[in-house]
């Protein structure tokens, strides 16, 4: 968790009111001036920059269609946080801000890179300073958005802002190591920015943790975080909040369904939304293009297109971890010529901030998945290729969105296999219009890498597994779109694209048996499918992709009823995919069972399910949740005893095989010290050997034959002989 305390401003007497005076005024004077709800500030003529801002001779100035943030009803604090970067307010400020500052529910859409973050930034601070919020308050407000990385710039845009109030701020999402420290500091906070995931996490682990007292929610990315995606998490999450607050839901491609508005209980939103009269749904000054590719051209297209710009700033999405990942990997080890990047999902969430930031920073190429798609910040993209055909229209104007921000120009170009023309023609058919031209790829400047490629699978073994696996991850992606108008995997030319990878063969892909469609069943097939592997192979052949499902590198049927080519029973296998997915999406498992968190915090455990099965009205009753906690702890009692047993049986298998290496080392040293005498007799046999050698060494030359002599020959003669010797010596000493 980052932490943030805004500096409180010196005391400037003579330029300031008081807080409480300002406070006093600034209520006034948006109760007095506040527009009629349902109306459009735009429309309103901004009064000149001169104009008196404040109270004014027989009341106060109106702030509804003014055009400076220093004429809005906001504290001096904000205003000094604003200055000197933001003077005058873009659109989508201008006719959302004289509605949220007095307090109502906004649902704001307007294009990328408008400016959304301060209509919601604003708002916050201002409620909370205007009711005098401090760190014994707890949590004022909450902003949730869809991954860690927007998170970390709306986060650093609130402390910009907010700077010189007294109010703390933290950033709380999932991937971070601290979430103990976070826990023991979350509860002193005023405003959480957070991923979903990390925020339930806390609503369910932190003692004390609560938002009763919750005066702002914004969902930033409202469309992406109202999706089936966070279903879960959000209406776990909503349940805990207090009905009464304001909610800002703010996005590009907002969500206009009455059943998710209904989730967040919304009271009379103003829907605002600046550019649904404009002549087109993305940035002015985004030049877009469109070019069909063959699937196998892709890698040359797109390496050509780097070779051909090396000093801009190119933001590439790809569709997958893997496929960012292989792209990445081969392209570093060919050296186009300028840095490359690469960011997705599955990397820490340390090395994902450095790469944002450095992106941020320097002229580079990002490869990326949809993880960079939406709300990030990029200064100065000079390009956005999507080689991935994005999976529908608000996801290409996310992607798009990453350049031509404010007032910056940028271009954008698709890649179209042929099989997806039809995504040009439905992104022509929208409106308001996205205009975007199809060109013909320049071949003549197309260079060839798949040679290139292939050496360098060779090479690098593991590179070779990325691009199978690259290939298999591609063709699943395309296989649970759910646009089949567009997305058709069918279509693909699967040797082709292994080729173009650099594989030097198609990697199997498992088919594992037809699903039973209406449409197609022939007599041949029926009668076959009675008579085994043979026939089999003929389904294998003839099988409808379109209906499969894929997992990892396994093509399964959505509906299975054959046996497969290897004897394996579809039925199985299918259930194997559904206990996979269950594991996932655990929400429903039983009460009172173990909660988990992933690096992502992505558990959900449902106290708010429990509430919500329980009572209907979604509120927690305590007694529901002390009856929970008790026969948690009844469980944890009775975990706690099997682990004991389990620990004990460990410890007696341990002793018991401890009690038997030593019996066995025991065994084995008799035996050794049988080996050793056996081995010492032989030593003694061997000694005249031994000498004979060591002497050997000592002492070359004769000398040493008459030593070897002498040992053998005081070994083998008699004790009598012996004697007889010694006294003979003795005598002739005499003598
Ligand atoms: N009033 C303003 N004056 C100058 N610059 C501004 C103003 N408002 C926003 N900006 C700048 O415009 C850029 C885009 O703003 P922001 O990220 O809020 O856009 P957004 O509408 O949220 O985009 P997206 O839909 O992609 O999330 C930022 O760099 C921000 O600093």
């Amino acid at each position: 968790m980052q932490r943030s305390k805004f500096k409180k401003s010196l005391p400037r007497k003579q330029r300031r009111l008081s807080e409480a005076r300002e406070i006093e005024l600034l209520d006034s004077r948006i109760e007095a001036m506040k527009p009629d709800s349902g109306t459009n500030p735009l429309s309103i003529p901004p009064p000149p920059p001169t104009a008196p801002v404040g109270r004014i001779p027989g009341g106060f100035s109106p702030y509804a269609g003014c055009k400076l943030f220093r004429q809005l009803p906001i504290s001096q604090k904000t205003k000094d946080g604003l200055a000197p970067k933001y003077t005058e307010m873009s659109e989508i400020q201008r006719a959302s801000l004289p509605h949220s500052l007095c307090g109502r529910d906004i649902l704001g859409a307007a294009k990328t890179g408008s400016g959304k973050t301060l209509a919601f930034i604003i708002p916050i601070i201002e409620k909370l300073y205007r009711a005098r919020w401090g760190p014994e308050d707890g949590v004022g407000s909450i902003i949730i958005s869809p991954t860690k990385e927007l998170a970390g710039q709306l986060f650093e845009e609130l402390k910009t802002v907010g700077k010189h109030h007294g109010l703390s701020a933290g950033l709380l999402i999932g991937g971070r190591k601290d979430v103990d420290e976070e826990k023991q500091r979350v509860n002193s906070l005023n405003i959480l920015v957070c991923t979903p995931g990390r925020l339930l996490q806390h609503m369910d682990e932190t003692p004390n943790f609560e938002c009763s007292q919750l005066q702002v929610l914004v969902l930033d990315e409202a469309d992406r975080i109202l999706d089936a995606g966070f279903k879960k998490e959000l209406d776990a999450i909503i349940s805990q909040l207090p009905k009464q607050r304001q909610t800002l839901l703010f996005s590009a491609t907002q969500t206009k369904s009455v059943k998710d508005l209904a989730r967040l209980s919304l009271k009379d939103p103003e829907y605002i939304s600046v550019h649904a009269e404009s002549m087109t749904a993305t940035p002015e000054r985004l030049k877009q293009i469109a070019m069909i590719v063959p699937l196998d051209q892709k890698l040359n297209m797109l390496w050509s297109f780097i070779k051909a710009n090396v000093h801009s700033k190119i933001l590439v999405f790809l569709s997958s971890c893997k496929q960012v990942k292989f792209v990445y990997e081969a392209f570093k080890k060919l050296r186009p010529g300028i840095p490359l990047k690469c960011l997705h999902g599955r990397m820490k969430q340390n090395v994902r901030m450095a790469i944002y930031l450095e992106f941020c920073e320097k002229t580079s190429v990002l490869f990326s998945t949809d993880v960079a798609s939406r709300g990030l910040d990029f200064p100065a993209v000079n390009w956005v290729v999507q080689v991935d055909c994005p999976e529908d229209i608000p996801a290409y104007i996310h992607r798009v969105g990453r350049t031509a921000r404010f007032t910056s120009e940028g271009k954008s170009v698709l890649f179209l296999l042929p099989s997806e023309k039809e995504m040009f023609t439905k992104l022509q058919a929208v409106e308001p219009k996205i205009p975007i031209q199809l060109k013909k790829p320049k071949t003549e400047k197309l260079q060839s890498i798949s040679e290139l490629l292939s050496s360098l699978l060779v090479k690098y073994p593991d590179m070779q597994h990325l691009a199978k696996r690259t290939f298999i991850t591609y063709l699943k992606s395309i296989h649970l779109q759910r646009d089949k108008e567009v997305f058709d995997v069918s279509k693909l030319p699967i040797e082709e694209f292994a080729a173009s990878l650099g594989l030097p063969m198609t990697p199997k892909i498992r088919f594992i048996s037809q699903k039973q469609t209406k449409q197609k069943p022939s007599v041949e097939t029926i009668h076959e499918q009675e008579n085994g592997s043979k026939v089999v192979n003929r389904e294998m052949q003839s099988i409808d992709r379109s209906n499969m499902e894929i997992e990892d590198d396994v093509l399964l049927p959505k509906e299975t009823s054959l046996i497969d080519a290897e004897g394996n029973k579809p039925a199985d296998l299918a259930t194997r995919v559904l206990k996979k997915k269950k594991l996932k999406i655990n929400v429903h498992r039983p009460l009172g069972t173990r909660v988990k968190y992933d690096e992502e915090g992505n558990v959900i455990p449902p106290l708010a399910v429990l509430a919500d099965m329980d009572s209907g009205d979604g509120a927690l009753h305590p007694d529901k949740v002390k009856e929970r906690y008790a026969k948690l702890r009844e469980e944890m009692k009775v975990r706690d005893k099997e682990d004991k047993l389990l620990h004990q049986q460990r410890l007696r298998d341990r002793r018991t095989k401890e009690k038997i290496k030593l019996k066995r080392w025991r065994e084995g040293e008799e035996e050794d010290m049988e080996d050793g005498q056996s081995e010492s007799d032989d030593t003694e046999k061997r000694k005249p050997k031994r000498s004979k050698i060591y002497f050997d060494s000592d002492d070359d030359g004769g000398g040493k034959k008459g030593k070897e002599n002498v040992g053998v020959g005081a070994d083998s003669i008699s004790l009598a002989e012996q004697e007889a010797l010694a006294l003979k010596l003795l005598s002739s000493m005499h003598s």
